[in-house]
């Protein structure tokens, strides 16, 4: 029971509406594999006999997902199978007293509409409240409704986990992040979807960003999309510290393996597409993160799994480091991933492309800084997205242009006098990232991660035999 909190976070609660009885059973599968973590079994019409013949099916299931399986409103049927739990309200309360029945090892939720009958609920013994409706529901079209600051309120005044009901879905989840509750109940937006699993899996990230993104300010999550550098100081590993050094948490999605030194790289092992879903996909569904730096990406298959899961969990924050050709000179990205390059960029919050890949992208020769101006609007219109034309490839100055809309804004940065400069790119996507997951605006976030990377240059750590890495731990004793 210490987990009930986590058990709680998306929580499937069945419906017989939405499906024809021979799917019943497929439709709980569906949902177990697309990872709810808490189900009740509601069934309002059937007696006793195949409540409880359904109930034990059910529950095989549960059992078999490691998921808590609860009844509801019958403590005859929750016995009769040995459910994990029950779930009543307040007018089941009225006509038995479930809270003296019900077995102590049974997790007992009960539904409530305000803060009076929250803390009797709590003082009476149940272990976790229902709180709806939140959100107008075909499932029940007579129930109260229940507003987010009450919900919120209610979170206040308990101290068991408070579960959100009613109409909740993809779009209006978000609107109750902040209150404090432990999870979403979900009737109609799982089980009413044409794909259960697929949506489930959906819910459960997006879920996990509604319940835990205020919780998590001091160390926001970051994922990094990227290759790793063997040398450590460029791609992943530039990330992870950067990220690290920016008060982020870090975490990766490896799109390839480099055997990569200060001189060169010898060799690349791309991720399959599928592996790289799969990282991407694990990840969101546990610990939602708050910003996505985007690196190395080498082809346009793999390039597309980012831009479809991005998408899917309704990704903020991305910045997408258009990572073309190593500093060493080794090519990174195939040619033929330009078009899926760019399809990213229109999804992405920022792009931050060299003066050489400023050149490709906006199809343009790039002499001077008047042409780092037009190539930045030129991209900025044509994607959508704001853009950093970096111009660390200077030889007199660091400064970066940055355009967004009609907006045309120069960072200046002073050149510092160090040849060790693998993974400055790398460094700095991953330093705006960590400081949008901190909420800075954009601006300020590519101004301090300015800042920082001039910090880590002019610490002037001398590795390796070509140009070496940067001391992304200067700061750290
Ligand atoms: N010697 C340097 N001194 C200060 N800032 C630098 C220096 N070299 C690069 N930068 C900064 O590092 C960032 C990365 O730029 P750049 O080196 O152009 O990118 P990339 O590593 O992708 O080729 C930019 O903000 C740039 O201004
Ligand atoms: C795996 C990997 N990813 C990216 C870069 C770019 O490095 P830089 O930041 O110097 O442009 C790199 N050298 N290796
Ligand atoms: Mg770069």
């Amino acid at each position: 029971m210490s987990n009930l909190d986590k058990d709680l976070l998306l929580y499937a609660v069945t419906d017989r509406k939405n499906l024809g009885q021979t799917e019943f059973l497929t439709s709980i599968k569906q949902a177990l594999a697309g990872g709810v973590t808490c189900l009740q079994l509601r069934e309002k019409n059937l007696s006793r006999e195949a409540f409880s013949a359904e109930a034990y099916a059910v529950k095989q299931l549960c059992q078999e997902a490691q998921v808590p399986f609860i009844i509801n409103d019958s403590l005859e049927v929750a016995l009769d199978c040995q459910a994990d739990g029950l779930h009543v309200g307040q007018e089941d309360l009225q006509k038995s007293d479930f809270y003296q029945q019900i077995p102590s090892d049974m997790i007992l939720g009960v539904s409530v509409q305000n803060v009076a009958q929250a803390k009797e609920a709590q003082a009476k013994g149940a272990n976790y409240l229902g709180v709806g409706t939140i959100f107008p529901t075909q499932t029940k079209t007579d129930a109260v409704r229940v507003s987010r600051q009450t919900l919120a309120e209610i979170c206040q005044a308990v101290n068991i986990p408070v579960v959100a009901i009613g109409g909740i879905d993809e779009d209006n989840m978000e609107n109750l992040a902040g209150t404090g509750i432990a999870g979403l109940a979900i009737v109609n937006a799982i089980f009413g979807a044409p794909e259960i699993e697929k949506q489930s899996h959906k819910l459960k990230a997006l879920a996990v960003k509604t319940v835990f993104t205020s919780r998590s300010v001091n160390l926001p999550p970051v994922l990094s999309i990227a290759g790793s550098d063997s040398s450590g100081g460029a791609g992943i590993q530039a990330d992870i510290k950067a990220i690290m050094a920016n008060d982020g948490f870090a975490m990766t999605a490896i799109t390839a393996m480099t055997a990569q030194n200060t001189q060169g790289v010898t060799a690349i092992i791309e991720s399959s597409p599928e592996f790289l879903q799969a990282q991407i996909a694990t990840v969101f569904t546990d610990i939602y993160p708050l910003a996505i730096k985007v690196g190395m990406v080498p082809s346009p298959e793999l390039m597309q799994v980012i831009a479809q899961e991005l998408s899917l969990y309704q990704a903020n924050n991305v910045v997408l480091d258009p990572v073309m050709v190593a500093t060493s000179g080794a090519q990174l990205m195939k040619s033929e991933t330009l078009d899926a390059l760019k399809a990213l960029a229109r999804q992405a919050t920022l792009i931050t492309p060299n003066i050489d890949e400023a050149q490709i992208l906006a199809e343009m020769e790039i002499r001077n800084a008047t042409d780092m101006e037009v190539a930045a609007q030129k991209l900025t219109q044509e994607l959508g997205c704001a853009v950093l034309v970096k111009g660390g490839h200077l030889v007199n100055d660091a400064n970066d242009v940055f355009a967004q809309g009609n907006q045309v804004l120069w960072l200046n940065g002073q050149k510092i006098n160090n040849s060790n400069t693998h993974g400055t790119g790398c460094t700095l996507s991953s330093a705006i990232a960590a400081n949008l997951a901190h909420g800075e605006d954009l601006i300020p976030a590519i101004q301090n991660a300015k800042k920082y990377l001039s910090g880590i240059l002019a610490s002037q750590l001398d590795l390796g035999l070509g140009s070496g890495p940067m001391n992304h731990g200067y700061l750290l004793k």
